[in-house]
């Protein structure tokens, strides 16, 4: 009888593994079936600053043109960090996405892989911001299964050279090599990335010593390169904005007649003044910078 008992428990035994071992495996390929249905879909988020300046805005579209070039087949959207300047353009009737919206409007119509390009310039508050916001969305429960966002143009000592090149052969054929020129950055006094307008100034003056960078709002200041001038006995001035629009900073700050602008203040000082108002991002060597950073990110999707 005991014999008896001992087959049965050892039959009951092993039914109940296999069973198991049944289970467990209609339910890994339920998931996985689950999985199958959220097949990877991929989308580019392209998020600038943003500005509220129509002209300005132009060279964002040749960012995305050069954007569906290099990543064909794949979702373009836009998103503006700054909420002053979203809010200046939904009153004008222009609805731009925050990077936050643009995600979640992402989620909502089934993306399950964003790579977001920081169209920023430097890795400053802006960008922080939008890192912040990207990893909150990849670690939300139900979200993506992947968000990587690529640098801002200004990363690496490599894009401090292409990016001195990439202005060099943008600079008017009318400078002298006696003029100087000075690169209006926007910097960030509240953030420790502001440093590397001050170290990208050393790159510029590898290549020639006449090519200043100052910014508006962080360091190396307008103020710092007076005395600079006066030493290089310069006697005319060229103002580029170092920024991807030639928006609000550059025809207001940099090109301005109000008395503070650096126009003025140039003029004032005995210079000859010559504003240039191209946003960078209409340079196609700059642009190739940030999408090389895209394209390191869309590896990492
Ligand atoms: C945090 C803040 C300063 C603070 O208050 O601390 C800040 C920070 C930074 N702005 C940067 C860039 C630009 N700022 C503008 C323009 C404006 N910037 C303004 C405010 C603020 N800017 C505060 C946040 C307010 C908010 O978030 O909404 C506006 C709204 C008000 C004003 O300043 O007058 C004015 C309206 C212009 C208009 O109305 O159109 C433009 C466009 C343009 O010039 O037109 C660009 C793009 C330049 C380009 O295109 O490259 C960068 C460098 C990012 C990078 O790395 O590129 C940083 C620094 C960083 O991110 O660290
Ligand atoms: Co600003």
């Amino acid at each position: 009888m005991r014999e008896l008992q001992k087959k049965s428990c050892s039959k009951l035994i092993l039914m109940l593994s296999v069973m198991g071992l049944l289970i467990s495996g209609l339910w890994s390929n339920g998931a996985e079936a689950m999985e199958k249905q959220k097949e990877k879909k991929t989308a580019i988020l392209l998020s600038a600053f943003g500005t509220s300046i129509p002209e300005a805005q132009s060279v964002f579209r040749n960012v995305e043109k050069m954007v569906r070039e290099r990543f064909p087949n794949t979702e373009v959207r836009w998103a503006y960090t700054s909420s002053i300047i979203r809010k200046k353009l939904a009153a004008q009737g222009q609805i731009l996405h925050s990077p936050e919206m643009a995600l979640a409007q992402l989620m909502e119509d089934g993306y399950t892989h964003v790579a977001v390009l920081s169209l920023h310039f430097i890795p400053g508050k802006e960008f922080h911001d939008l890192m912040a916001n990207a990893r909150f969305f990849e670690q939300m429960a139900g979200g993506f299964d992947r968000v990587v966002v690529a640098w801002p143009l200004l990363s690496s000592h490599d894009d401090f050279v292409r990016v001195v090149e990439a202005v060099m052969a943008h600079i008017p054929k009318t400078r002298r090599p006696e003029d100087a020129v000075i690169l209006m950055g926007h910097g960030s006094e509240k953030h420790p990335a502001d440093a590397i307008y001050s170290a990208v100034d050393v790159e510029f003056k590898k290549k020639d010593p006449l090519i200043f960078v100052a910014t508006v709002e962080g360091h190396p200041t307008l103020d710092d390169l007076i005395p600079l001038l006066k030493k290089n006995r310069v006697k005319k001035v060229f103002l580029m904005p170092f920024m991807s629009v030639a928006g609000d900073h550059a025809r207001n700050d940099m090109a301005g007649d109000d008395p503070d602008s650096w126009k003025s203040l140039l003029t004032k000082e005995g210079y000859e003044v010559i504003p240039v108002l191209e946003g960078m991002a209409g340079y196609p060597e700059i642009v190739n910078i940030w999408l090389d950073h895209l394209q390191e990110a869309m590896k990492n999707l």
